[in-house]
């Protein structure tokens, strides 16, 4: 197997835990420690290749097989190779000997982290709720890990991990695996917190995060943390959680990780959730008081079977990750809130595809395939809704095909055969008709009658079919219709437009209307631009998704209150799905831009790396 993004020798060793012990830093923003590999080989070498980034490696030793050897460990000679533009810096050790298959060693790495390392951010006291204590958390997702431990950072490879982290004795500490305890540290004033994952997982879903942490249970087996500011908003917010388990489970099977707990993290979080197992992380942005927002936790349920236990084997599959888990998040939906539901979100998800193809890239951009060829491309560079809608509206497509219940039949089969393992697109389209050629002759035949392939996986741009042409649109007409009256109406007079039509929207409703709005070429005037404001309160709107999309649309039909409105709101989150968009409008806006590059400049050094390196490279290209 290839994995352009990993510069590791994956291929000849098959990873079976990693053992971890860290000691976290706040002062010099480093963790320190060692990380033990258990590896087996399954192609003779005499080297063990790892991915890392901005580590700095202090040893490396081969373990015995025994821990009263272990004083007498070999000490392992390495190369810290020079760093790739993006995949970091290869570092080659060298056993004593060639490696036989089937032979096992255990490989100890001791380093530490960069102050600059990718997949952290440290939050001083100032930039946290509280304003007392230090906060720190990950993102390893896609390839970060190998900024935070030596790794085969592949997300073909899985392997289980114990972790030992001392810390300061204020902070909570968590990880994506479950808690086994903690004690006074014995040799320093630090608490030591210990964590076991039993459940193989690739190194992206590894996850860390100290702070001055509280929880409230929301059932047996699912909590929701947070800084003690957020944890009644938090909970409220999130009761439907268990729900959504259960919902999960009766479309995918038995729930295997464990506990299922919620964190919220401080706004300059990156992403709207990241699936970490045992341990969901998620942006304070869903926070909207009506739990309208709350799709985003039954998108990162539904990755504990689609994502975490059937894995893409490499970045260019991401849509098997994604499409699917975007497929599952909206049938859960649709069993809490109906099937209208899950047809107004398909919708929504349409406009995201358009946005994706359209607007944030070029239709024959090659990056907008389903199954893009990443050789020389950093995964974040790559990332956009395209895994996610194009990829679930090709499983939607499918499901018309073959009916309903031969698509549930045949999810559930493929967690079922798939668990545990990673797969590439080719083997996901051979086991779709294999189930079908058993379960489905007739659904089968529809499928080879109507998927073109070449044109799904390969080709840049828009899917062939048209998904919205066949939904159900009960709950979106009323949305089409308002957003058709505000770019039809001719008339100077605009008070005929009342704060009751959008008032009576949902929010998911209030958030397709401003999308039609959005995504249409006509021309807005700044006089409708100002009553839709003033009657709809939209400069006070308390949901983070109404009011994105209320100020890129203003940003995008140059109104002039967007331009301070928008950097308030870039001033208080961090999530990407709203910042870069926001950024690119102001950035494209020649009146706008001088005072738009300068308030990034000054926000960057509280901007999560990640967030800060991709707007930059958008602001690069403005
Ligand atoms: C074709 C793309 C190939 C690889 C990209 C893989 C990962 C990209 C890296 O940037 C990590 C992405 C993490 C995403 C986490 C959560 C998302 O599901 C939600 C994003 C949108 C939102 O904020 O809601
Ligand atoms: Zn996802």
């Amino acid at each position: 197997m290839t994995d352009h993004s990993s510069q590791s020798n994956l291929n000849n060793w098959k990873t079976a835990n990693h053992d971890i012990d860290w000691t976290i830093n706040f002062d010099t923003r480093t963790i320190s420690g060692y990380v033990v590999l258990h590896l087996e080989n399954v192609e003779e070498t005499a080297t063990v290749c790892l991915d890392t980034r901005d580590l700095s490696i202090k040893s490396a030793k081969l373990l015995s097989n025994t821990t009263e050897e272990n004083a007498k460990s070999q000490e392992l000679k390495f190369v810290l190779h020079q760093p790739d533009s993006f995949k970091g810096s290869r570092l080659e050790i060298a056993l004593p000997g060639q490696a036989s298959v089937g032979s096992v060693v255990r490989v100890q790495v001791n380093y530490s982290t960069s102050p600059q390392c990718s997949a952290l951010q440290w939050l001083a006291p100032e930039q946290t709720s509280g304003k007392h204590l230090p906060y720190l958390f990950s993102q390893c997702q896609a390839i970060h890990a190998r900024s935070l431990l030596p790794c085969h950072d592949s997300p073909g490879v899985k392997a289980t991990y114990s972790a030992v982290v001392r810390a300061d004795s204020r902070l909570e500490v968590l990880m994506s695996a479950a808690r086994m305890g903690s004690e006074p540290d014995n040799e320093s004033a630090y608490r030591l917190h210990r964590f076991r994952q039993s459940v193989p997982i690739p190194s992206y879903l590894i996850a860390l995060v100290s702070g001055h942490l509280v929880s409230r249970p929301l059932s047996d087996r699912c909590a929701v943390w947070s800084e003690p500011e957020m944890i009644d908003d938090s909970h409220w917010e999130f009761q439907e959680t268990e729900d959504m388990l259960q919902a999960g489970e009766s479309l995918c099977g038995p729930y295997r990780w464990g506990r299922y707990d919620l964190l919220v993290l401080p706004p300059s979080f990156p992403y709207g959730g990241m699936e970490n197992p045992c341990l969901t992380f998620v942006t304070p942005t869903l926070l909207a008081g009506d739990r309208s927002l709350a799709s985003v936790v039954a998108h990162e349920i539904a990755h504990s079977w689609t994502g975490n236990l059937v894995t893409n084997a490499t970045w260019e599959d991401f849509w098997l990750n994604e499409g699917h888990t975007v497929y599952v998040e909206r049938l859960v939906c649709e069993k809490l809130y109906g099937s209208p539901d899950r047809h107004l979100a398909m919708l929504e998800g349409w406009h995201a595809l358009r946005d994706a193809v359209l607007v944030a890239r070029k239709p024959d951009d090659p990056l907008t395939c389903l199954v893009p060829k990443l050789d020389g491309v950093d995964p974040d560079d790559a990332f956009s809704s395209v895994p996610y809608e194009k990829g679930s509206s090709l499983l939607y497509y499918i499901e018309t095909l073959v009916g309903k219940d031969a698509m549930l039949g045949w999810l559930r089969a493929y967690v079922d055969e798939f668990a545990g393992q990673a797969l590439n697109t080719e083997q996901w389209r051979s086991f779709l008709l294999d189930f079908m050629a058993k379960k489905s002759p007739e659904g089968l035949a529809k499928i080879q009658a109507n998927v073109d392939w070449g044109a799904w996986f390969n080709k840049p741009g828009l899917p062939p079919v048209s998904i919205p042409d066949g939904l159900d649109r009960s709950l979106a007409d009323a949305c089409t219709q308002l957003a058709k009256d505000w770019l039809d109406d001719a008339r100077q007079d605009l008070s005929g437009f009342t704060a009751d039509a959008f008032a009576q929207l949902s929010t998911k409703q209030k958030i397709l209307m401003l999308d039609e709005l959005l995504h249409c070429e006509q021309p807005l005037p700044h006089a409708k631009l100002a009553r839709m404001a003033q009657i709809y309160s939209l400069q006070a709107v308390k949901c983070s998704e109404v009011k994105f999309r209320w100020l890129r649309l203003a940003a995008k039909h140059r109104y002039p209150d967007a331009v301070d409105e928008g950097l308030k709101f870039l001033a208080t989150v961090g999530r990407m799905k709203f910042v870069r968009p926001l950024y690119r409008e102001l950035f494209s806006w020649p009146a706008a831009k001088a005072k738009a590059e300068e308030h990034f400049k000054s926000r960057r050094q509280f901007m999560h790396p990640i967030t800060a390196e991709m707007v930059a490279r958008d602001l690069a290209k403005a």
